[in-house]
């Protein structure tokens, strides 16, 4: 695994109609290091759809460069959405096999469900799954295809508390086996301290950095919540500027 380097100069959304061309990233420099479980943590609208969808080679229309640390390629990038995007007419275990393309990895997709709890499940059709068992295949979807880089763009919104804590430690648990670099998009800054290494706080639109924190609970440590909470106030006292934004 390498560093994942991630540089855009400004990314701008051309005129339409009566709206203005407008910045929404400026100045934006950002160095994944291989393994690391990276949290944006930002306001509503203020760019991590367009940096995610930037950084996936989704859209192209920007000036800047994503690439891996002394290669001038693109990382194969794993991209889970807010909508698991499952196809209905497939079971579970099709679903996750099309990523694989008829490459034969039948052992590792045994291992990605049984580490997701979805062994019981792999021959059922998504409607019979709950969100968060969607969310879970949607997980080992992207886990299957062993990326350099896996994106989340909030993948536990809408779940209920209980369901997106544990979809999180299983998820954890998945990541602890097979530590890819993680780029997660979250508005709940207790989510980010559960989850990250580091926490990037983002400014509004033009969205640019303006907090690159090392979360330094020990990871057995963050299953108390207490302990997420004393860090969260501790962070945000001591800075002002992101209290401000969140
Ligand atoms: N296709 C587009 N054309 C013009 N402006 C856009 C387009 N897509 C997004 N924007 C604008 O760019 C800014 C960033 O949008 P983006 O969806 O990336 O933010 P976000 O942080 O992901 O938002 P949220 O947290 O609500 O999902 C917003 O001001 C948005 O209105």
């Amino acid at each position: 695994m390498s560093d994942i380097q991630i540089e855009i100069r400004q990314k701008l959304y051309p005129a339409v109609g009566q709206a203005a061309s407008h910045a929404a990233i400026q100045d934006f420099k950002l160095t994944l290091h291989a393994g690391e479980f990276v949290c944006l943590v930002g306001p509503s609208g203020c760019g991590k759809t367009t940096l995610l969808n930037i950084v996936a080679a989704l859209d192209q229309d920007y000036d800047g460069e994503i690439r891996v640390a002394r290669q001038q390629a693109q990382p194969k990038i794993g991209y889970i959405f807010q909508n698991p995007r499952l196809l209905p007419w497939r079971t579970v275990r099709q679903n996750i096999e099309l990523v694989l393309q008829g490459r034969d990895a039948g052992e590792t997709v045994d291992f990605l469900l049984e580490t997701m709890q979805l062994t019981r499940f792999q021959h059922v059709y998504p409607e019979r799954l709950s969100l968060g068992m969607s969310r879970r295949v949607a997980i080992i979807r992207a886990f299957a295809i062993d990326p350099e880089l896996l994106l989340m763009d909030e993948p536990f919104v809408s779940l209920d508390p209980p369901t997106a804590r544990q979809v999180r430690e299983l998820l954890l648990e998945l990541w602890r086996k097979r530590p890819h670099t993680v780029l997660f998009v979250t508005h709940d800054l207790r989510e980010a301290i559960a989850l990250a290494d580091r926490l990037i706080f983002l400014s509004p639109s033009p969205m640019s950095i303006v907090g690159d924190i090392r979360v330094p609970i020990p990871r057995d440590l963050r299953r108390d919540e207490n302990e997420i909470e004393a860090f969260r106030r501790q962070l945000l006292d001591g800075a002002p500027h992101i209290k401000q934004l969140l």
